[in-house]
């Protein structure tokens, strides 16, 4: 997983690739255009930051209402170096899901605002919304995770357990169903149908 690339994936298969819903306002009206038939919605928050949790489900949530029905959600608490309780420096760390917040912590940063089960409990309102049964999608302790885009903390668990998910989902979905792609490099050029005019 650690070498895949958007241009090495299998030619027939399409993945939306998870993004980060989170950010500047002036992305905002692009959400539901990007999440429109999306497999996979990666919420952002920052750990550090309360209110950063609570726009995901007052703002960002509604924009994923164009995703697929059977779409996976992963709410991710990022900046987690910066909080007091945050993992070492080390780009590798083990550890899964939310793991265990604290250990390597080399000097005391800022107090965190935003605890894992407050994560856990946005995920469970996130199945409400979707109208979906727990039973039926991943558990809350699996899509939840704590990150650090500046360390790498649990970045590369975070993507390849989204992938392991979505990839055997969408080639099971292709194998069953009509192609939900057109392959425009198989159109025909339209016919002449008056030889010499207008070439
Ligand atoms: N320490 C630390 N800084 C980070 C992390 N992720 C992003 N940043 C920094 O946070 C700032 C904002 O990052 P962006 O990627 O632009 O994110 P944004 O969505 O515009 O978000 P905001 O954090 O809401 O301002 C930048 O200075 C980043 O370098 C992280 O995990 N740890």
């Amino acid at each position: 997983m650690a070498d895949w690339h958007p241009q090495n994936r299998p030619p027939q298969v399409r993945v939306r690739a998870p993004f980060a819903l989170k950010g500047r306002e002036q992305f905002h009206g692009l959400g539901s255009m990007y999440c429109r038939g999306a497999a996979a919605v990666i919420l952002t928050y920052d750990v550090n930051h309360a209110q950063s949790l609570l726009e995901l489900e007052d703002r960002f949530l509604g924009l994923t209402d164009t995703a697929r029905a059977d779409c996976l959600f992963a709410i991710v608490g990022n900046k987690v170096d910066l909080s007091e309780d945050g993992p070492g420096e080390s780009r590798q760390e083990g550890g899964g899901g939310l793991g265990p917040a604290g250990g390597g912590c080399a000097a005391p940063r800022l107090p965190r605002q935003v605890q894992p089960e407050d994560a856990v409990a946005l995920y469970k309102k996130i199945i409400k919304y979707k109208m979906l049964d727990e039973k039926d999608v991943p558990a809350a302790e699996q899509m939840c995770f704590e990150t650090s885009a500046k360390t790498g903390h649990n970045v590369d668990l975070l993507f390849e357990t989204l992938f392991d998910m979505v990839v055997p989902v969408i080639l099971r979905q292709r194998a069953q169903g009509p192609p939900q792609t057109v392959d425009i490099t198989s159109c025909r050029p339209p016919a002449q149908t008056k030889p010499g005019c207008c070439a």
